[in-house]
Protein backbone atom coordinates (compact mmCIF):
# COMPACT_ATOMS: atom_id res chain seq x y z
CA UNK A 1 0.00 0.00 0.00
CA UNK A 2 1.21 3.71 -1.10
CA UNK A 3 2.54 5.73 2.29
CA UNK A 4 0.09 8.01 3.71
CA UNK A 5 0.60 11.54 3.43
CA UNK A 6 -1.24 14.08 5.36
CA UNK A 7 -3.51 15.76 3.29
CA UNK A 8 -2.91 19.34 2.42
CA UNK A 9 -4.68 22.95 2.89
CA UNK A 10 -5.57 22.49 -0.49
CA UNK A 11 -6.74 18.91 -0.51
CA UNK A 12 -8.96 20.03 2.46
CA UNK A 13 -11.01 22.60 0.73
CA UNK A 14 -11.38 20.10 -2.09
CA UNK A 15 -11.69 17.12 0.00
CA UNK A 16 -14.01 18.22 3.50
CA UNK A 17 -16.76 20.48 2.55
CA UNK A 18 -18.60 17.20 1.27
CA UNK A 19 -18.16 15.56 4.37
CA UNK A 20 -18.91 18.80 6.27
CA UNK A 21 -22.15 18.87 4.75
CA UNK A 22 -23.68 15.60 6.13
CA UNK A 23 -21.56 15.96 9.66
CA UNK A 24 -18.34 15.20 9.89
CA UNK A 25 -16.45 17.79 11.86
CA UNK A 26 -13.03 18.11 12.04
CA UNK A 27 -11.33 17.47 16.20
CA UNK A 28 -10.04 20.04 18.16
CA UNK A 29 -6.83 19.80 18.92
CA UNK A 30 -6.39 16.89 16.43
CA UNK A 31 -5.63 16.35 13.30
CA UNK A 32 -8.86 14.04 13.07
CA UNK A 33 -12.93 13.75 11.71
CA UNK A 34 -15.56 13.26 13.47
CA UNK A 35 -19.10 11.81 13.57
CA UNK A 36 -21.82 10.85 15.71
CA UNK A 37 -24.29 8.24 14.44
CA UNK A 38 -28.16 7.50 15.31
CA UNK A 39 -29.85 4.24 14.48
CA UNK A 40 -33.17 3.06 15.49
CA UNK A 41 -31.74 0.21 17.66
CA UNK A 42 -28.96 -1.68 18.89
CA UNK A 43 -29.29 -3.79 15.84
CA UNK A 44 -29.26 -1.47 13.14
CA UNK A 45 -26.08 0.32 15.15
CA UNK A 46 -23.87 -3.29 15.27
CA UNK A 47 -25.17 -4.10 11.59
CA UNK A 48 -23.86 -0.89 10.50
CA UNK A 49 -20.54 -1.70 13.02
CA UNK A 50 -20.32 -4.99 11.29
CA UNK A 51 -20.59 -3.62 7.62
CA UNK A 52 -18.03 -1.45 8.27
CA UNK A 53 -15.99 -2.70 10.32
CA UNK A 54 -15.32 -5.60 7.19
CA UNK A 55 -14.38 -3.11 4.54
CA UNK A 56 -11.91 -1.44 7.66
CA UNK A 57 -10.61 -4.74 7.83
CA UNK A 58 -10.21 -4.99 3.86
CA UNK A 59 -8.94 -1.57 3.54
CA UNK A 60 -6.43 -2.33 6.69
CA UNK A 61 -7.56 1.10 7.86
CA UNK A 62 -9.90 0.94 10.90
CA UNK A 63 -11.62 3.54 12.82
CA UNK A 64 -11.69 4.80 16.41
CA UNK A 65 -15.16 4.72 17.60
CA UNK A 66 -17.85 4.26 20.70
CA UNK A 67 -21.19 2.66 20.58
CA UNK A 68 -23.78 2.62 23.60
CA UNK A 69 -27.11 1.09 21.86
CA UNK A 70 -28.25 3.05 19.04
CA UNK A 71 -25.18 5.11 18.70
CA UNK A 72 -22.23 5.05 17.34
CA UNK A 73 -19.58 7.72 17.50
CA UNK A 74 -16.86 7.22 15.12
CA UNK A 75 -13.20 8.97 14.48
CA UNK A 76 -11.16 8.57 11.73
CA UNK A 77 -7.48 9.62 11.87
CA UNK A 78 -4.70 7.98 10.33
CA UNK A 79 -1.50 6.70 12.46
CA UNK A 80 0.99 6.55 9.69
CA UNK A 81 0.89 10.18 9.07
CA UNK A 82 -0.16 11.28 12.63
CA UNK A 83 -3.04 13.18 11.03
CA UNK A 84 -6.00 13.20 7.86
CA UNK A 85 -5.44 11.32 4.51
CA UNK A 86 -7.07 10.41 2.10
CA UNK A 87 -7.72 7.08 3.45
CA UNK A 88 -9.85 8.63 6.27
CA UNK A 89 -12.31 10.27 3.21
CA UNK A 90 -12.57 7.14 1.85
CA UNK A 91 -13.91 5.35 4.71
CA UNK A 92 -15.57 7.99 5.65
CA UNK A 93 -17.82 8.10 2.15
CA UNK A 94 -17.99 4.70 2.19
CA UNK A 95 -19.61 4.68 6.21
CA UNK A 96 -21.67 7.57 4.63
CA UNK A 97 -22.76 4.36 2.14
CA UNK A 98 -23.58 1.96 4.89
CA UNK A 99 -25.19 4.45 7.27
CA UNK A 100 -27.49 5.80 4.63
CA UNK A 101 -28.51 2.03 3.79
CA UNK A 102 -29.61 1.38 7.79
CA UNK A 103 -31.99 4.01 8.02
C1 LIG B 1 0.10 -2.45 10.78
C2 LIG B 1 -1.17 -1.95 10.16
O1 LIG B 1 -1.13 -2.10 8.78
C3 LIG B 1 -1.37 -0.48 10.44
O2 LIG B 1 -1.27 -0.25 11.81
C4 LIG B 1 -2.70 0.06 9.91
C5 LIG B 1 -3.92 -0.57 10.56
N1 LIG B 1 -5.06 0.33 10.67
C6 LIG B 1 -4.92 1.65 10.64
N2 LIG B 1 -5.96 2.44 10.90
C7 LIG B 1 -5.85 3.76 10.93
N3 LIG B 1 -6.91 4.51 11.22
N4 LIG B 1 -4.67 4.35 10.67
C8 LIG B 1 -3.57 3.65 10.37
O3 LIG B 1 -2.49 4.24 10.13
C9 LIG B 1 -3.67 2.24 10.34
N5 LIG B 1 -2.65 1.48 10.05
Amino acid sequence: MPLAHRLSAEERDQLLPNLRAVGWNEVEGRDAIFKQFHFKDFNRAFGFMTRVALQAEKLDHHPEWFNVYNKVHITLSTHECAGLSERDINLAHFIEQVAASMT
